[in-house]
């Protein structure tokens, strides 16, 4: 799909990144880069900066000082660039009452690439989205009574509805059970092995992040950590990051036995 995307060639690149909020340096002089088909986690303890950096990778937030990259560099933060990025935030809020059903809210997703669909192809991309969540026999369901869990996956459908090459996800399975939790991260896997997607999520689940991730990075402010689960999170390392004794089971990457799809 991506066909001129070299795998060397960074999908973000982040030099010098210095973002405050308020008077509050919440990301102090972070650098790094991201390639093509990766899954990187970013953890760290609460009110590290976290979400302060993707939102500042996603132009939500102004940057103090530094440079980020995305792509190839082309187009800064064009309308297009944009539709290539999906982003599930840390926070929905939406009005309960809204008249919104999921289908509606998920058809949203499409946009001037579907320009050529007629109504019965959109119903179909909408359908096939809803059906990699699991959520099909909810599409008529209005948004304001999905529970917690399920407004997560209707807002991954959402972002399924368009080829992505960049998958931003903050703190996304917090409230999904532990069976989404497999097949999320079975689909985000998916994503990534067939479709090349690079996805950066933030995450608190230190177990996911071992088993799911190729690198991680331990933020508190500053990026004191980045590397592969097995070498990254280690006790000695998320003693420094937490301030406390953690010791996660870091688990081998064997994709071949998470679940065929979700
Ligand atoms: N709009 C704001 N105004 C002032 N300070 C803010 C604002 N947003 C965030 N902060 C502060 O910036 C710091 C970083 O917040 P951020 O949300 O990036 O942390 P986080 O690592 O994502 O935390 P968590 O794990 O709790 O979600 C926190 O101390 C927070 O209180």
């Amino acid at each position: 799909m991506y066909q001129n995307l070299s795998i060397t060639q960074p999908i973000i690149k982040v030099k010098d990144l210095s973002v405050m909020r308020g008077e509050y340096l919440a990301v102090d002089n972070v650098s790094f880069e991201l390639l093509p088909g990766t899954h990187t986690a970013i953890i760290g303890p609460n009110g590290a900066g976290k979400s302060t950096l993707i939102k500042s990778i996603l132009g939500l937030v102004e940057a103090q000082s530094g440079e980020i990259t995305l792509f190839d560099g082309n187009g800064k933060r064009s309308k297009r660039l944009k539709q290539e990025i999906g982003y599930i935030p840390q926070k929905f809020p939406f009005e309960r009452t809204f008249p919104l059903i999921v289908s509606e809210l998920v058809g949203l997703g499409l946009n001037s690439q579907h320009w050529w669909c007629d109504r019965q192809r959109k119903r179909e991309i909408i359908h096939q989205a809803l059906e990699q969540v699991h959520l099909t026999k909810q599409a008529n369901q209005k948004i304001g009574t999905l529970s917690g869990g399920e407004l997560k996956r209707v807002l991954l459908a959402y972002c399924l509805v368009v080829p992505r090459r960049l998958l931003i996800l903050d703190e996304a399975l917090a409230g999904v059970d532990a069976t989404g939790e497999m097949e999320f991260a079975a689909l985000l896997n998916n994503l990534k092995q067939e479709q090349n997607w690079t996805i950066l999520e933030v995450s608190h689940d230190l177990d996911l992040v071992s088993r799911y991730c190729d690198s991680v990075m331990c933020l508190n402010r500053r990026l004191l950590y980045q590397g592969s689960p097995q070498t990254t999170l280690t006790p000695e390392n998320l003693l420094h990051v937490y301030g406390a004794l953690i010791s996660p089971t870091c688990h081998h990457h064997e994709p071949s036995k998470l679940p065929e799809s979700f």
